[in-house]
């Protein structure tokens, strides 16, 4: 089980530390755990100039799985676009074809008040949002800032998907809602872009082959506002690479905090990449602050769908719901009468649990 540990920037060393104790506990117990650190991101910029160096890329190209931190902070923010760290996370998606991001948003039962909704609103919640990660406008040419023929200033990027894109995302979308309560919303808006008119087509035209599962649609905007009103309407939601980043942050707060929602973005095969679906908390960095656990969750997706060792990732989930009920919580999921940990806190609770 060859792990490509990449760090990054922020609080990602942070985090990152905690969820690699996890791992050497599983290791200490059987499991063939390797780890290899390399950097990506301002890390990859401060080491060798450029977020996605050549040695992380070799590195991740072997390995068969990657967890990583995050990535970027406001020192790299007047870098010319092509150094900057976010470009080294796109640059790792693409380059492994990771076009499958799974971002289950889950509420644990201890955390319901956490969540800045009423507990009645997000009790229960299960919700898998599946976005598509490498194409769209992340990725779609022609983009920049330009010079327009009067004279002006302007700047533009492409929203684009090409056919096979939509038909390989909606597959994995459908074969989850297989696996789950056979309900798949496709979020769209349809109703202004093409581009979206087109993924719905295709949508609707895949899921002839998934016969058991009941597909509806739905407008952008609308999600948006369903998601606070009444979130668990949903179970999977499939949409493209700019949509499904703006609504799985929403999600995040469904769940208590941003720090609690891990993700797995996946190729064809299942190798994986796994990384909490927050940032690099440059406000936070340094402080110990940081709430580790989706980090900790990434690296239980990681066991479940690059290794396929279920009890090794319900065992560390298990763990997390065991140290929440026992009342430890970092700052940012913190209620009354709970005890309040670091980072690092959080890690020994989790490694205690285990
Ligand atoms: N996958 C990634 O690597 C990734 C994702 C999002 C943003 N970013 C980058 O991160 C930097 C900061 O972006 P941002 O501020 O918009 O988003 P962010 O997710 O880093 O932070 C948003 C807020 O959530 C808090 N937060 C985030 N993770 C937390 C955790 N684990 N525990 C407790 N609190 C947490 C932060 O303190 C902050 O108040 C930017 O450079 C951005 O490009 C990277
Ligand atoms: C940092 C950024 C490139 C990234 C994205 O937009 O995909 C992040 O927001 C995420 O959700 O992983
Ligand atoms: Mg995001």
């Amino acid at each position: 089980m060859k792990i490509a540990v990449l760090p990054g920037d922020g609080i990602g060393p942070e985090i990152i530390a905690q969820a690699k104790r996890v791992l050497d506990v599983l290791r200490q117990d059987g499991l063939p755990i390797e780890m290899e650190e390399a950097p990506l991101g301002g890390a990859g910029y401060d080491a060798y100039g450029v977020p996605y160096p050549e040695f992380t890329q070799k590195l991740c190209r072997e390995a068969d799985a990657v967890l990583l931190g995050a990535v970027g902070g406001p020192a790299y923010d007047k870098l010319d676009r092509p150094l900057r760290p976010e470009r080294g996370l796109l640059a790792i998606r693409k380059d492994l074809n990771l076009f499958a991001n799974l971002r289950p948003a889950i509420l644990y039962p201890e955390l319901a008040n956490a969540s800045t909704l009423k507990p009645e609103v997000v009790s229960g919640l299960d919700i898998m949002i599946v976005r598509e990660l490498t194409g769209d406008i992340y990725f779609g040419q022609p983009r920049g800032i330009a010079v327009n023929e009067l004279g002006e200033r302007e700047a533009f990027n492409t929203m684009r998907y090409s056919e096979s894109e939509i038909r390989r995302i909606a597959h994995v979308a459908f074969g989850i809602a297989m696996k789950r309560n056979k309900k798949l919303c496709s979020v769209d808006k349809a109703n202004v872009l093409e581009t979206t008119e087109f993924w719905k087509e295709i949508m609707i035209d895949v899921a002839k082959e998934y016969p058991q599962v009941e597909l509806s649609h739905m407008y952008v905007d609308n999600a948006a506002m369903q998601l606070v009103r009444n979130p668990k309407q949903f179970d999977v939601m499939v949409t493209g690479n700019i949509f499904g980043d703006i609504l799985s942050d929403e999600a995040s707060m469904l769940t208590g905090s941003i720090g609690m929602l891990p993700s797995a973005s996946l190729d064809q095969n299942n190798k994986g990449l796994y990384e909490p679906s927050h940032g690099s908390a440059p406000d936070i960095a340094g402080k110990n602050l940081a709430n580790p656990l989706a980090t900790i969750l990434s690296a239980a997706m990681m066991l479940r769908y690059t290794f396929n060792q279920e009890a090794a990732a319900v065992r560390v989930e298990d763990a997390v719901k065991k140290v929440l009920a026992q009342g430890y919580r970092t700052a940012d999921i913190f209620e009354a009468g709970c005890e309040k940990v670091t980072c690092s806190g959080m890690g020994d609770a989790v490694v205690a649990a285990l």
